[in-house]
């Protein structure tokens, strides 16, 4: 499903990533520093490496040698970061809908109420994510990436900002989203007892690599 041999160098820090991914859930673990964040920052497009390839299926996304780069918005993966992010200014349905409404109606794959549903949002569509506890943001932040149809999903220690008892009540919600929408996910974290719960595979990064343990080198 995702194949990529990317290679990636800011300052002191070099990246070296290599791995070819089925679809399910995918954890990926690390120390802090590692560069899982950054790894998932290149996936998504919002870094470009300096050499190497990403390909989606059939689709290459990114091959530096051949000078292309897919641009973010054309890669239609959802992501989801540790704060959720949501548009302070709009209220939760508008939230939820902000990406689906630049969809064009044979992209929706997932309707408002499935989402709404799934996540047990009814409640809150109409409050301001200033009335939303942390654990409900994270909620709508999902549902939000989920509503965009996203052919994968990548989460950046999504639950990290939480306290233990809100972690286990996203937890169930994250195993329905994989039970119910298949979307495939990237998911990064400390916390092995959430991949454990989680995932179907568990990748570790270490310095930069990943498998753990290759040297990196830039070629
Ligand atoms: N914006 C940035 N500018 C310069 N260096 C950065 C930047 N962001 C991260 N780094 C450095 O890049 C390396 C990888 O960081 P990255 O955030 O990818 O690690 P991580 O495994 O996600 O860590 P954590 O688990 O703490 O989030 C680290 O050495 C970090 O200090």
């Amino acid at each position: 499903m995702l194949e990529f041999d990317l290679r990636y160098r800011r300052g002191e820090f070099t990246l070296a990533a290599t791995a070819r991914i089925e679809a399910g859930v995918t954890g990926i673990v690390g120390a802090s520093g590692a560069g899982k964040s950054t790894l998932l920052a290149l996936l998504a497009g919002l870094l470009k490496p300096q050499a190497g390839a990403l390909r989606f299926g059939d689709e290459t996304l990114v091959d530096v040698a051949a000078g292309q780069f897919v641009p973010p918005w054309k890669r239609h993966f959802g992501l989801v970061f540790q704060d959720g992010q949501l548009f302070p200014h709009l209220s939760v349905r508008d939230n939820l809908l902000y990406g689906w409404r630049r969809l064009k109606p044979a992209e929706r794959r997932l309707g408002f109420d499935a989402v709404v549903d799934l996540l047990e949002l009814r409640p809150l569509v109409a409050r301001r994510p200033s009335q939303l506890s942390g654990g409900e943001r994270q909620r709508v932040a999902l549902g939000r990436a989920l509503l965009y149809s996203p052919r994968l999903l990548l989460l950046d220690e999504p639950l990290s900002s939480l306290d233990d008892r809100l972690k286990q009540q996203i937890l169930p919600f994250l195993r329905r989203i994989k039970q119910e929408t298949r979307v495939p996910m990237l998911y990064v974290t400390h916390a092995t007892a959430e991949v454990d719960y989680l995932a179907d595979r568990v990748l570790s990064m270490r310095s930069g690599r990943l498998p753990a343990g290759e040297e990196a080198s830039l070629r």
